[in-house]
């Protein structure tokens, strides 16, 4: 997999001033965005998130799931830390897209988890692929992560393409009434370390 390293910027946010790297996929021209803080190319790893597209969580204030919450958390924890690197990919909806995605819910309001919901539409529970993350973080000069996520599957990924995870740190945010049936799938069925939900509720 190859991508085309297009232009930085500085981005400010609330939490602090990231610079902020575009790269465009060279296979489906997907715009891939990284937002890094510190020096992130000096050899040891790098706090890191691979946070996967999520419209309505991340930007429409959805709590039908727990996307946003883990976003803002990341980049609290890596304004916080001074350094660190969130690489935003487009893989919107598990890799199904947007409207699909809405198809899934169609099927969700009506008692489909969410795995069913998208068994149901023809597509594996989790069709992302995590190979376009190797050419960007090559371009940034990351060698090793310490990852933020509760998906086992992120890590493995990482480590069968050369970036080994150092550690992996828990990501629990945001659970509340909408979300509990599909986090309590998520650690059913697709494997995430989900480990107390009760205390993510409190927090
Ligand atoms: N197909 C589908 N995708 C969903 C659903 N809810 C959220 N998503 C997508 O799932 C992706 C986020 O994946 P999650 O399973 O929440 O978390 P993760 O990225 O695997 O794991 P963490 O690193 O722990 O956050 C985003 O692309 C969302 O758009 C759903 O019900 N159906
Ligand atoms: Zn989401």
């Amino acid at each position: 997999m190859a991508v085309t390293f297009v232009a930085s910027s500085q981005l400010p946010t609330q939490w602090g001033t990231f610079t902020m790297h575009g790269f465009v996929d060279d296979e489906n021209g997907k715009e891939h965005v990284v937002l890094t803080m510190g020096d992130i190319a000096d050899g040891k790893p790098v706090l890191g998130r691979l946070h996967s597209e999520c419209l309505t969580g991340d930007a429409l204030f959805s709590l039908r799931c727990d996307c946003g919450f883990q976003l803002e958390a990341a980049l609290k924890a890596i304004a916080a830390e001074g350094r660190g690197a969130l690489l935003y990919l487009r893989q919107e909806g598990r890799g199904i897209g947007l409207m699909n995605k809405i198809r899934a819910y169609n099927l969700q309001d009506q008692g489909a988890d969410t795995v069913e919901a998208n068994e149901r539409l023809g597509f594996g529970a989790d069709m992302r692929d995590y190979g376009i993350c190797r050419p960007m973080l090559e371009h940034l000069g990351i060698r090793s992560l310490k990852l933020l996520t509760n998906n086992p599957r992120k890590v493995k990924a990482l480590e069968e393409f050369g970036i080994p995870v150092a550690e992996r740190l828990p990501l629990q945010f945001g659970l509340n009434p909408f979300n509990r049936k599909y986090l309590a799938t998520k650690a059913g069925k697709l494997g995430h370390m989900l480990g107390n939900l009760h205390q993510a509720e409190a927090d």
